[in-house]
């Protein structure tokens, strides 16, 4: 996946740009059109990303990932990837003693998933660069979790620890997969579980190395609640809405949103179509 991920993002830019991202969340994001830190509006994030949804068919990706083999296995990886995912919201439903299967039916596997995989590219340098670059800014993931792979060891992601108000390094390896709890889950558990705030960060360098990652965003169907799990931890628990609130929306009002119209409103916050 790192190697194609690294052809696609050499292509020429008018290549690129034939599969712009699109409502659905589908297709290339160019630099400096996205910032994922929707409290500051001063600085957008130095990377390209290439958000492959759900497919259906060949034709909503470049020619190159219809290549001898490729597009099986970008097939294979969102299997591997949503497999994973599962497994996990399996020992999860576990811990907290409900039903085994309650996230499992709330992510079905069908064309109308969110889920996205994301190739990510962070280059060595920037005309774009200002004093305020930041590679990716602080935000917390919208979906339930996120698999996040990072390659070639190259640093850069932080993580906001909330009780010492700290950001620490998430040192890569290249076998290890990073797993971020993100926003569903921290409703649905009331805050239980917290949505992880993390960020990349520009390396204390002049010309920094150019930096590749991928994300597996694994999202709740979209008419599922987000609301308290029928758990017994959940029974007297208050939730606290610290002042990561700021990151994620709609946290002022009690409307209980669906994982849909909670994509929706993040997404509209940090993209520039
Ligand atoms: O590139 C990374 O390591 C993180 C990217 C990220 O957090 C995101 O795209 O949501
Ligand atoms: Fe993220």
């Amino acid at each position: 996946m790192f190697e194609l991920s690294k052809r696609y993002f050499h292509l020429p830019l008018e290549e690129k740009l034939k599969h712009q991202i699109q409502e659905k969340n589908h297709g290339y994001v160019r630099a400096g059109q996205e910032n994922l830190d929707s409290t500051d509006q001063k600085s957008m994030d130095l990377k390209e990303a290439f958000n492959i949804s759900r497919l259906t068919n060949e034709e909503d990706l470049p020619a190159l990932f219809q290549e001898n083999g490729n597009f099986r296995l970008v097939n294979q990886f969102q299997f591997d990837c949503y497999s994973l995912c599962m497994k996990l919201l399996k020992y999860l439903a576990i811990g907290f003693e409900i039903d085994e299967d309650y996230f499992l039916s709330r992510h079905k596997w069908d064309e109308d998933s969110s889920d996205i995989i994301r190739l990510l590219y962070y280059p060595s340098s920037s005309s774009l660069t200002t004093e305020k670059s930041i590679r990716a800014g602080a935000h917390s993931d919208y979906g339930s979790i996120t698999l996040l792979f990072q390659h070639e060891e190259k640093g850069g992601l932080q993580v906001f620890d909330r009780v010492t108000k700290q950001w620490c390094d998430v040192k890569p390896y290249n076998e290890m997969i990073v797993v971020n709890t993100a926003d569903a889950l921290e409703y649905w558990t009331k805050g239980f579980v917290k949505s992880t705030v993390h960020r990349v960060i520009m390396p204390d360098q002049l010309s920094p190395d150019e930096r590749y990652s991928i994300a597996y965003f694994c999202q709740p169907s979209n008419t599922v609640l987000l609301e308290p799990i029928p758990s017994k931890y959940m029974i007297n628990r208050v939730f606290e809405k610290d002042e990561h609130a700021k990151h994620v929306l709609n946290h002022e009002s009690d409307k209980i949103l669906t994982a849909g119209e909670h994509l929706r409103l993040r997404l509209n916050k940090t993209y520039a179509y």
